[in-house]
């Protein structure tokens, strides 16, 4: 149905709405949650920002899990206070953690500080305890290829996809966006134990269709750094 020419063992599956696509993707997330909650003390679930997480985070957020042992952050967040319209944190705290997810707990990516690189130490200090691989990873994607903050045009690009670097979280300044941000590193995002990219539109499926074309070139499209065995996409019109 759709040509993608996807990298071998990554999956795609395709809904007619963004509801339906939200309910399975909260499915799949709910059962590794619960899955790695029986054999571990806590588990870690990463979530995305951006429009398309919605209808996702108000279904995963009614599943029975045991969420005061579930640690959520973002996989980015914009460098603006909480209560800013552009804050991924007011997202989360808003639609996923409320009800039953409304015991777990939230570490934030945002900081005391005028910048990102200000507030970076505290942000890894919070960050100490978060046991990598991540248990759950769920990503975006914007049309230029950036996936959690990872901007093709951001200075310290190079930095963040380094998985040699310690680095857990880095600060990005990318000029083609209005708010600077930090975003967890590549090597924090890697080899997490579900991996799943949600993306809803057309245009998405065509940025897709691009990244898979030559998934080598990372720095122009960095959502190809993930396009790898694992992945499974989750994707509605
Ligand atoms: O800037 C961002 O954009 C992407 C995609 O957002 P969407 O609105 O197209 O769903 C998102 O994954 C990322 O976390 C966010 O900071």
């Amino acid at each position: 149905m759709h040509d993608l020419n996807l990298p071998d063992a990554v999956d795609a599956h395709f809904f007619d709405t963004p509801g339906d696509a939200a309910l399975a993707l909260a499915d799949a997330v709910a059962k590794h949650l619960a899955e790695r909650l029986l054999i571990a003390p806590r588990a870690s679930l990463v979530v995305s920002g951006g429009s398309t997480p919605l209808p996702f985070f108000e279904a995963l957020r009614e599943k029975p899990l045991d969420w005061a042992r579930v640690d959520v952050l973002l996989a980015d967040e914009r460098w603006v206070p909480e209560d800013d319209d552009d804050s991924n944190t007011r997202l989360v705290k808003e639609n996923l953690l409320q009800g039953p997810a409304s015991e777990a707990n939230y570490l934030s990516l945002k900081r005391p500080g005028d910048t990102p690189a200000d507030g970076l130490a505290a942000v890894e200090r919070a960050l100490a305890d978060l046991h990598l691989p991540l248990d759950v990873l769920i990503l975006g994607m914007g049309n230029d290829g950036h996936t959690a903050s990872l901007f093709p045009d951001a200075p310290e690009l190079d930095e963040a996809l380094d998985t040699d670097s310690a680095a857990i979280v880095a600060p990005m300044t990318p000029p083609s966006q209005p708010r600077k941000r930090i975003t967890l590193t590549l090597r924090a995002l890697n080899q997490a134990g579900f991996t799943a990219l949600h993306l809803k539109g057309d245009d998405k499926l065509k940025t897709l269709q691009a990244a898979c074309s030559d998934i080598s070139q990372v720095k122009e499209m960095p959502i190809r750094a993930f396009l790898k065995p694992g992945l499974q996409i989750f994707w509605s019109a």
